[in-house]
């Protein structure tokens, strides 16, 4: 049995409020990142007090009002599912604050995204139009990216949080890369939380995450609204035919910049014409 894949369940917090995924350094082996994701029904509120960690609070499909303190978000979000591959509106939210989030629409998903922190940073929106856009790769390993909290948005202390899309047939992660190794300016150390959704539902994708020494290697069949933890190693995701992969990434790690280290043995598929 692995201990990085999460299954998705089904916990009643409290009427109109269901846990799909808590995932923390308690039931992962993970120190910094972690991951939360919660559907709502109209009015339910999901309320929460941050000791030292911060949260960016992604509204991932319906729409929600967020407030912390004199903060007001209201009718944020942007899309019916996040397969409609339109960026969407994002709350961060530093350390030791209390906040709340309340269903506008019918039903919402939410993803809190978390990091650990000590210094306060402004509570933020972070508007879709905030997203940096990118279309990477070629071949069969093309896929489209929304930077929701990059390295270059200072908001956040730890947080890194972004989207990937990859069609049927191709792979993304992919040639396989680490961030393992507290080697900058060449490789940062950052741990990788993944929340897969597919489209339709019933598909699945493939991770394997491993090291060089291969003293660990799994390879996973991910399901919709599973997550996947890389504490360490290389972590390809591969997409059957049929079937559209969409995945949030938390990463966060001692020093929040992402420097990356291909598997050397598979780095000539970059070089590809
Ligand atoms: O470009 C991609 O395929 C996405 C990945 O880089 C993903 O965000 C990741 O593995 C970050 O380390």
């Amino acid at each position: 049995m692995t201990e990085l894949k999460f299954q998705a369940q089904k916990q009643e917090l409290k009427p109109g409020i269901t846990v799909i995924q808590d995932v923390t350094n308690n039931n992962a082996p993970l120190k910094y990142a972690g991951l939360k994701l919660i559907q709502l029904q109209k009015d339910a509120t999901y309320t929460e007090t941050l000791n030292q960690i911060e949260v960016c609070v992604v509204a991932l499909s319906g729409h929600i009002n967020v407030v912390e303190g004199e903060h007001h978000f209201e009718n944020i979000g942007t899309r019916d599912s996040v397969f409609a591959k339109r960026p969407t509106d994002s709350v961060y939210i530093s350390n030791d604050h209390t906040y709340q989030v309340t269903a506008v629409t019918e039903k919402a998903e939410v993803v809190l995204c978390y990091a650990p922190s000590s210094k306060q940073l402004p509570t933020k929106l972070i508007s879709a139009a905030d997203n940096t856009i990118e279309d990477r790769g070629n071949h069969s390993i093309k896929r489209h990216v929304h930077n929701i909290l990059p390295e270059d948005n200072p908001s956040a202390n730890s947080l890194l949080v972004v989207e990937v899309y990859t069609d049927g047939g191709n792979f993304s992660s992919y040639p396989p890369h680490r961030h393992d190794h507290d080697n900058l300016p060449t490789e940062s150390s950052l741990e990788e939380i993944y929340l897969h959704k597919i489209e339709p539902k019933q598909g699945f994708v493939f991770h394997r995450v491993y090291t060089d020494d291969r003293s660990l290697d799994e390879t996973m069949s991910v399901e919709n609204n599973d997550v996947v933890v890389v504490p360490k190693g290389y972590h390809p995701v591969g997409v059957p035919d049929g079937y559209n992969s969409y995945y949030l990434n938390v990463m966060a790690g001692p020093v929040r910049t992402w420097k990356f280290h291909n598997d050397p043995d598979h780095e000539w598929i970059l070089h590809r014409k």
